[in-house]
């Protein structure tokens, strides 16, 4: 293997340099949202907050999946960003193309209006209360380009589709706070979004209405073929879904796979692309890892131990 030198004049410039590590590493993931090693810091007064820490997480074209994770763990983060709401810190990421690092104040407005729809946990928050229910769903379609004269027929059918046609002249306080959720849905698919994104969607709600809104947000995935994120506390919510995806600490640590909604589920480590792995905590305090341990390869597994010095203490 010959030797360059790199310098002025002689050998590769910087650019050829960059050009040929992003050749020698893994050509990039496609999937509607693709994150990778994702970092978000919250700065304020003096303090900075590491609400994102390397978050690495592919969502396919059409999937229905849900976010979990302890209070603090980074979810409403990763949603601000994937809404195009909020900007990385570092690291990378996409939603249906659209690179969320390097998009201008243009771009940004237009993936707002166009590419994202969003249901906030507070039922107040999705609907202008002055509007009947058909109005609200008609307002993002002026952002989506939908002709005027098409609008009301459409809204109209989207309440259909989610089984609420007959709150299409009520306002939202003439409405339950389910009733009002489901419209929010209806309002956020509007603009026939490739992302449906829900913060809590059925967090203020109780048991049975949560299974309604539930099956709204199924009825979009399914028949309109959105990819759809919940955020999500309920476990009725993350024992549906296919895919469960846990954050810990601004990471995705597992994820529950089931083969079929309802059924119990696998859980696994998240690898990412690299091959890095984060152990689950209680692995690692059981055994009392840290700082190194010692792998070996087997037929059809990784063994992971304690370093020797560290086993002798
Ligand atoms: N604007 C902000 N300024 C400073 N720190 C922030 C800001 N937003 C979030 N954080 C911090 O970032 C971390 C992650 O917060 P985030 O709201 O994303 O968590 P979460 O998992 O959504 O929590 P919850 O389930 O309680 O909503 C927390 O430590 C939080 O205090």
């Amino acid at each position: 293997m010959g030797v360059e030198t790199v310098g002025v004049g002689a050998g590769p410039d910087f650019e050829e340099l960059r050009r040929r590590a992003a050749a020698d590493g893994p050509p990039p993931a496609e999937g509607m949202v693709v994150c990778e090693n994702l970092v978000r810091i919250h700065r304020t007064e003096g303090v900075e907050v590491q609400a994102l820490q390397g978050l690495d997480l592919l969502v396919e074209e059409g999937e229905l999946i849900a976010l979990v994770g302890a209070s603090g763990s980074g979810k409403s983060t990763l949603l601000g960003i994937l809404a195009g709401l909020d900007v990385p810190t570092a690291g990378s990421a996409r939603v249906a193309g659209h690179d969320l690092l390097a998009m201008g104040k243009r771009e940004r407005l237009d993936f707002r209006r166009r590419t994202v729809g969003f249901v906030w946990q507070q039922t107040a928050r999705n609907l202008l209360p002055y509007l009947t229910a058909v109005e609200n769903v008609m307002l993002p379609m002026g952002y989506a380009s939908v002709p005027r004269r098409d609008r009301r027929r459409q809204a109209g059918e989207l309440l259909e589709l989610l089984g609420i046609g007959h709150l299409a002249g009520r306002r939202p306080d003439e409405m339950s706070g389910g009733e009002q959720q489901r419209v929010a849905i209806a309002v956020a698919n509007a603009n026939s979004p490739a992302l449906l994104l829900a913060d809590e969607p059925t967090g203020e709600l109780d048991s049975a209405t949560s299974e309604e809104i539930f099956a709204a947000l199924r009825s979009v995935n399914e028949e309109l073929g959105v990819t759809v994120l919940i955020v999500t506390h309920d476990l009725m919510v993350a024992q549906e879904v296919r895919r469960t995806v846990r954050i810990r600490n601004g990471r995705t640590s597992t994820e529950v796979l089931r083969p079929e909604r309802g059924e119990p589920g696998v859980e696994y480590a998240v690898l990412d692309r690299v091959g890095r792995l984060q152990l689950p905590p209680d692995f690692t305090e059981a055994l009392q890892l840290s700082r190194r341990v010692r792998l070996a390869l087997e037929e059809d597994h990784i063994g992971v131990w304690r370093a020797e010095e560290e086993v002798q203490g």
